[in-house]
């Protein structure tokens, strides 16, 4: 099994390059885990206790869960990955049954900031966009798709968001195989990562 894990601060497109790696990749070949489905459960607290969680810190995620999961999923088990609601702030009852596959993409901001999960990774990738880029794409995302307004946002990014990417996420860039600069649409950079990955599906 090849594993790819793909960092970078909020809003800097990991999704995005994931979907678009995907995309024209053989059906069934390639499997995704995300960081955010591993947010720590959170049912003991009430809705107003959770959105004062800070969501950019590692103790926000439940890393040994992940850990567990991805060395089952390289020792050929399936496991049921848990689905995270943004709106809720919280995990919800469901799971989603992910197979192996031979090649897995883990993504997410702070993936590259424990040394027991990081050396999991064949290959690191951490996608750089600018902060205020980063802003702008995160201010009409989660309005438009996260149940959140302006105000929220804005208030998130100045007590939590900043100064929990300059400690944790930024610095992970030294541990990056590759760097994709992705201000604009880095469709090089997709091109490239696919082509590993064909490589290895070949
Ligand atoms: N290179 C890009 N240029 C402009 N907008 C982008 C780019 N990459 C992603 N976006 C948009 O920015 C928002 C955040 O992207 P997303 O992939 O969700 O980032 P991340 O997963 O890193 O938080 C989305 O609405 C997406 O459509
Ligand atoms: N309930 C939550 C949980 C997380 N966030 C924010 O999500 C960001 C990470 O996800 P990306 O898709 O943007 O990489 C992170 O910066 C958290 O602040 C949230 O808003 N609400």
């Amino acid at each position: 099994m090849l594993i790819i894990g793909i960092a970078g601060g909020t809003g800097c497109g990991k999704t995005t390059v994931v979907e678009q790696i995907m995309n024209e990749l053989p059906d069934g070949e390639v499997g995704i885990i995300s960081q955010d489905s591993y947010y720590k459960d959170t049912s003991n607290l009430s809705y107003d206790e959770r959105v004062q969680i800070n969501f950019d810190h590692p103790r926000s995620i439940d890393f040994k869960l992940l850990r567990t999961h991805l060395t089952a999923l390289k020792n050929g088990e399936s496991i049921e990955q848990p689905v995270y609601s943004f709106v809720e702030h919280n995990r919800t009852k469901e799971t989603v049954l992910t197979t192996p596959k031979r090649v897995m993409i883990v993504e997410g901001i702070l993936i590259l900031s424990k040394p027991k999960i990081r050396d999991m990774f064949d290959i690191k990738i951490f996608v750089h966009a600018d902060s205020d880029e980063r802003l702008i794409r995160r201010v009409r995302r989660d309005i438009a798709e996260r149940g959140r307004d302006i105000n929220e946002v804005l208030t998130r990014y100045q007590t939590t968001l900043k100064p929990m990417h300059q400690q944790f996420i930024e610095p992970m860039k030294e541990y990056a195989d590759l760097i994709i600069p992705n201000n604009k649409y880095n469709t090089v950079a997709v091109d490239i990562v696919r082509t590993i990955i064909n490589d290895r599906l070949s």
